[in-house]
């Protein structure tokens, strides 16, 4: 898996030059990931499907809040916005867009050629935008073969993914930087992809702070080659981005994907989302005044998209394990003017209360709905008070954050769940802001009575195996797919114990990997006869995967019979859509007496 550093002459070409300042990562996998990938999509698919991964979806998707404001009000907003901040960096270029069956050709704003938001023309959909990006572009680094090379900053991963998506360079994402580099500089921008050591273990093994020294003997070297993302300029001297703890590092002029970053703008009136996200709250098909649960729900864009299906009428309850995540989830609701959503901490695996806590004078429909507590946290909208567990805290882009059920440091060995990137972006650009002076209150819930809910969403944690951009894949083994595959199935059993006959269970992840996705839905039809997939609406995703996967070590996984496929969705980032990998699977529930 280490590529094998090669000597480069010192005449070194033009064309080494331009492989090396260009931008074509390959994604790195667990061999045995990689093999169970090879045959689950054939190899051609798959190598596709590791391209695309590395790359980011050339448009945002922004889902207008339609209960504060229109697709045509939003629409005049964000072209705006968008002729403002990016004049230079995008408006002049004639940008070569992707054909993307999103896309008509007449989606233009009208100047030609520069960035568009379009509405979606999905029917129901309306209300979702695309703003579409460009790229890969080339760019001229500056490299000159008889002169010095282009100074440079390396990033980490987790940094250069949220560049390739629109971000600046912020600090804290700063490994290394060439010698002397002086504010107002411009430097090349790559990325320090982990590798694995001789002891099977990944990592970059970059000290921060490292200074490059332009030549062959810079740490990571040869394994940059083909990992530039661009070029900027260097808000602070070299010494100075290192004493720092915060702020930009490297203002982002030239870059290899341009993406228009809508973080911190309308609040309230947009949501950024992932358009399979927002087609799987349309799938769970929610009807004003059902009573609803959202499993596992922060940061809570799925349980806002619902809400606003619902016109704000019904009852929501969104969970979550995670305490200042459910913080997320309120302060999303209550910006987005959402009042029946209610919100409380609680593990997934324990949401069907034990019946001998149940209160039987109760109807099921709304025993313990709200725990018997009033129903009003002054501030916040319909957020609930029982326990009293904190008030909010800041959590900082070095701290540990928890999201898809596993727990990284940040920074460059970190996941940043993209509430804390936004919160943090925020902070970095116009300080503490309101949401760092909420008082808000936590609940924890008990768990709720069986059959007691409409329908029921588990948008589940997983590998996360779908996500764009991803520069790196490695450490995901065969044994940690299937431990989030048994999760994800013990959550489910409490999902169908709590969707109440002739309710509906949408399940959903952000995996390409089918041992979460067909395979929990194989698990789901045999282990519970009174389930069974119903169709979708609006259905654009392609159909699963049929078939089974023996591996060495004797493990069978069955995924869908003939007949099933058509009826879940299956987002593939390598086809035209150009979504993050995204499925979806909706069962209708049948009598329990059976
Ligand atoms: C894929 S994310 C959910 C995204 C969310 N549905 C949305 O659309 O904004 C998975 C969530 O599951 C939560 N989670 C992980 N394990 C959990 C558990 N045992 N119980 C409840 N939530 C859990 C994580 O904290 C994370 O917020």
């Amino acid at each position: 898996m280490h590529p094998t550093p090669h000597s480069v002459s010192s005449s070194d070409s033009d064309s080494d030059s331009s492989l090396r300042y260009s931008f074509n990562p390959t994604l790195l996998w667990n061999p045995d990931v990689h093999r169970y990938f090879l045959n689950a999509y054939a190899s051609d698919h798959f190598s596709r499907i590791s391209t695309a991964l590395t790359r980011p979806s050339r448009y945002s998707c922004v889902r207008v809040n339609t209960m504060r404001s229109t697709s045509d009000a939003v629409i005049e907003k964000l072209r705006a916005l968008v002729a403002k901040e990016s004049s230079e960096a995008l408006m002049g270029e004639s940008a070569e867009f992707e054909a993307n069956p999103l896309k008509d050709d007449d989606d233009d704003d009208g100047g030609g050629g520069g960035p568009v938001v379009s509405k979606c023309r999905i029917p129901g959909l309306e209300y979702v935008l695309f703003v579409w990006g460009s790229g890969p572009h080339n760019i001229d680094y500056g490299y000159e073969c008889d002169r010095p090379p282009p100074k440079e900053v390396i990033v980490s991963r987790k940094c250069a993914e949220a560049v390739l998506r629109g971000a600046q360079v912020y600090v804290p994402g700063v490994l290394a930087c060439s010698a002397h580099v002086e504010k107002g500089e411009t430097v090349a921008v790559s990325v320090a992809v982990e590798q694995q050591g001789t002891d099977g273990a990944w990592s970059t093994g970059m000290t921060r702070g490292t200074v490059l020294q332009g030549s062959q003997t810079d740490p990571y070297y040869f394994e940059r080659n083909g990992l530039y993302i661009g070029q900027g300029t260097a808000m602070l001297s070299r010494a100075g981005m290192f004493r720092v703890s915060e702020g930009v590092g490297v203002d982002m002029k030239n870059r290899v994907y341009e993406l228009h970053s809508f973080h911190n703008v309308l609040e309230g009136e947009i949501f950024l989302q992932n358009l399979p996200s927002i087609v799987a709250a349309h799938a769970l098909d929610p009807q004003m005044g059902e009573r609803i649960l959202d499993m596992c729900a922060a940061p809570g864009g799925k349980t806002t998209a619902i809400a606003i299906l619902m016109k704000d009428e019904g009852e929501i309850i969104a969970t979550d394990r995670s305490h200042n995540k459910v913080l997320d989830i309120q302060k999303l609701a209550a910006e987005m003017g959402l009042n029946c959503i209610k919100t409380f901490k609680l593990d997934a695996l324990k949401s069907v209360r034990p019946r001998n806590e149940i209160d039987t004078s109760t109807g099921p429909c709304c025993s313990n709905a709200n725990n018997g507590v009033p129903n009003h946290v002054s501030g916040l909208p319909n957020l609930q008070v029982e326990t009293v567990s904190s008030i909010v805290t800041e959590r900082l882009i070095n701290e540990n954050v928890e999201e898809n059920g596993k727990v990284e440091k940040a920074n460059d060995k970190a996941y940043v769940s993209k509430a804390d990137i936004r919160k943090n972006m925020r902070r970095m650009r116009n300080g503490p802001g309101r949401s760092h002076s909420v008082g808000a209150r936590v609940d924890s819930s008990k768990g709720f009575s069986p059959d007691s809910f409409d329908r029921v969403l588990l948008d589940a944690p997983c590998s996360a195996l779908g996500l764009r951009p991803r520069l790196f894949a490695g450490v995901e083994t065969v044994e940690s797919l299937r431990k989030h595959a048994t999760y994800q199935r013990r959550m489910f059993d409490q999902a169908v114990q709590l969707a109440r006959p002739g309710g509906v269970i949408v399940y959903s992840t952000c995996t390409i990997n089918p041992g979460e996705n067909e395979a929990l839905v194989r698990y789901a039809l045999d282990k519970y006869k009174y389930l069974s997939l119903a169709p979708q609406h609006p259905r654009i995703g392609g159909p699963g995967l049929v078939g089974r996967c023996e591996f060495p070590d004797g493990y069978v996984e069955e995924w869908l019979r003939p007949g099933e496929e058509d009826l879940v969705q299956r987002f593939d980032p390598s086809s035209p859509l150009d979504t993050i990998g995204f499925f979806i699977a909706k069962f209708v529930v049948g009598s329990k007496d059976a």
